[in-house]
């Protein structure tokens, strides 16, 4: 296998897809279906920018399966959107679902483009450009997008008032993680972080360690990777380092978290402001209880999985390890977390935005909160359990867990 199908994350993804059927029982028809998104549309949006020019943006919108319910997913803005992404997003949305138990298909939505160079103006005339591109295809009963990379509730914003104009009427279900007043939910912008805290606690049961105590690195200082330092922080932990796409700070007695969220910017950018005290790379090696990647895809390979010292990986971020890296830190007893399953707070209280815009009553942040702790420590338990006995990694167990309830659904409805 030559190095960049390794980092390949559809081509992984499709190999742990047929592995997990395969121990699940079923057969060549089932993989054939699951390994790849039913519908995939690529649409070509034109945007009049502030000088006058008009520049042509790519995006897609993946919709790996809908036997179980609409898909869902979010919309990532980034230069290196490809094609093949946004499919394996698509279908680590179906598995997160299926983990979580929700009613829903994988889904996810991408556009080649940096919104750190564009303006507010062009950003929303590119948010509402790819609401028109993509519109047939979604809807609050068929493919309800939200927030991702460089997205955020600005952006739903303007998506869902675009729809709203083609379809004529509110539609506040079309899309999650909006504004409060727009119908957003409670504890959505912290979600994902949240349930990334959850899966810290139940990882450092399991390895009788105390939470206090625990020393805390954290890649990527976006919507994930900052809510969860401010988490953590609070809990008593010691933050020892964070990182953006720019470098690394280091501070073996615990960060000034508070001081950093002031600093930051809306795209997650801080270590630019101070001298930078070491590189991403560093930083996953770490000394540490916990590192969680929340940042990007491929960042634990073959190449630096001997070098990590943490004996806790959760996977914040999409796609963080590749599979030859998997493999290496189980042999050497790391625990890891799965993306599948520690990022799934996100989708959980999406889901739970979606059930108040639907029935329009709204929960308290501690309702939201309550109900996000037992969902994803039910999935944990599920994944835990399917990893103890069948004695498969953890990563496996997720796949395991989380396309059980697409198959069950696809045999059901007779497609295969
Ligand atoms: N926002 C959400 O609700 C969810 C996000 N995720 C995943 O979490 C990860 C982060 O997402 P968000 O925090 O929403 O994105 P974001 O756009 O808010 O922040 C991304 C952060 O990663 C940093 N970064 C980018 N490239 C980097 C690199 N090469 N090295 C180090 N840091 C780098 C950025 O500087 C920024 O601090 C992604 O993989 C995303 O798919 C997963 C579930 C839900
Ligand atoms: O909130 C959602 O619906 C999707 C979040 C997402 O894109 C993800 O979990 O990767």
């Amino acid at each position: 296998m030559v190095d960049n199908e390794k980092s390949d994350v559809l081509h992984a993804t499709q190999l742990v897809i047929e592995q997990a059927l395969e121990r699940l029982g079923y057969g060549k028809d089932m993989i054939e279906l699951l390994k790849e998104p039913l519908r995939m549309l690529t649409v070509r949006i034109p945007v009049r920018m502030d000088d006058g020019s008009t520049m042509v943006f790519t995006g897609f919108r993946s919709q790996h399966n809908d036997a179980v319910g609409p898909t869902k997913g979010g919309v990532r803005f980034h230069p290196a959107v490809t094609e093949r992404e946004v499919k394996a997003l698509s279908i680590w949305m179906s598995l997160k679902c299926g983990i979580a138990d929700l009613p829903y298909g994988g889904g996810k939505g991408g556009v080649i483009c940096d919104p750190r160079n564009m303006s507010f103006g062009e950003l929303e005339r590119l948010s509402r450009g790819y609401v028109r591109a993509v519109s047939q295809i979604v809807g609050p009963t068929k493919d309800i997008p939200a927030p991702d990379v460089m997205t955020n509730s600005q952006i739903m914003a303007w998506m869902m008032d675009e729809y709203s104009r083609i379809r004529e009427f509110d539609s506040p279900g079309f899309i999650t993680g909006k504004p409060i007043v727009l119908g957003g939910s409670k504890g959505r912008e912290t979600a994902t972080a949240r349930g990334v805290v959850i899966m810290i606690q139940e990882a450092l049961r399991l390895r009788n360690f105390p939470i206090k105590d625990a020393r805390i690195v954290i890649q990527g200082f976006g919507n994930a990777g900052s809510y969860l330092a401010k988490f953590m922080h609070e809990a008593g932990c010691r933050v020892i380092a964070i990182s953006d796409v720019h470098g690394a700070l280091y501070n073996k007695d615990g960060l000034d978290i508070p001081y950093l969220l002031d600093r930051r910017d809306s795209f997650g950018n801080v270590t630019n402001l101070f001298s930078s005290s070491m590189t991403n790379k560093e930083l996953l090696e770490l000394e540490c209880e916990v590192l969680v990647p929340a940042a990007i895809e491929n960042q634990i390979t073959e190449h630096n999985a001997h070098a990590i010292k943490a004996s806790i990986i959760v996977e914040a971020a999409n796609g963080p390890t590749t599979l030859e890296a998997t493999r290496m830190l189980t042999d050497r007893g790391i625990l890891l977390i799965p993306d599948v399953l520690a990022s799934a707070g996100g989708v959980i209280v999406s889901y739970f935005e979606w059930v108040q815009n639907n029935g329009g009553y709204y929960w308290t942040e501690q309702e939201v909160d309550d109900k996000l702790q037992l969902m994803m420590i039910r999935g944990f338990q599920n994944v835990y359990e399917i990893h103890r006995t069948r004695k498969v990694d953890m990563r496996l167990a997720a796949y395991m867990a989380g396309v059980r309830k697409v198959a069950e659904a696809v045999r059901f409805r007779g497609w295969v």
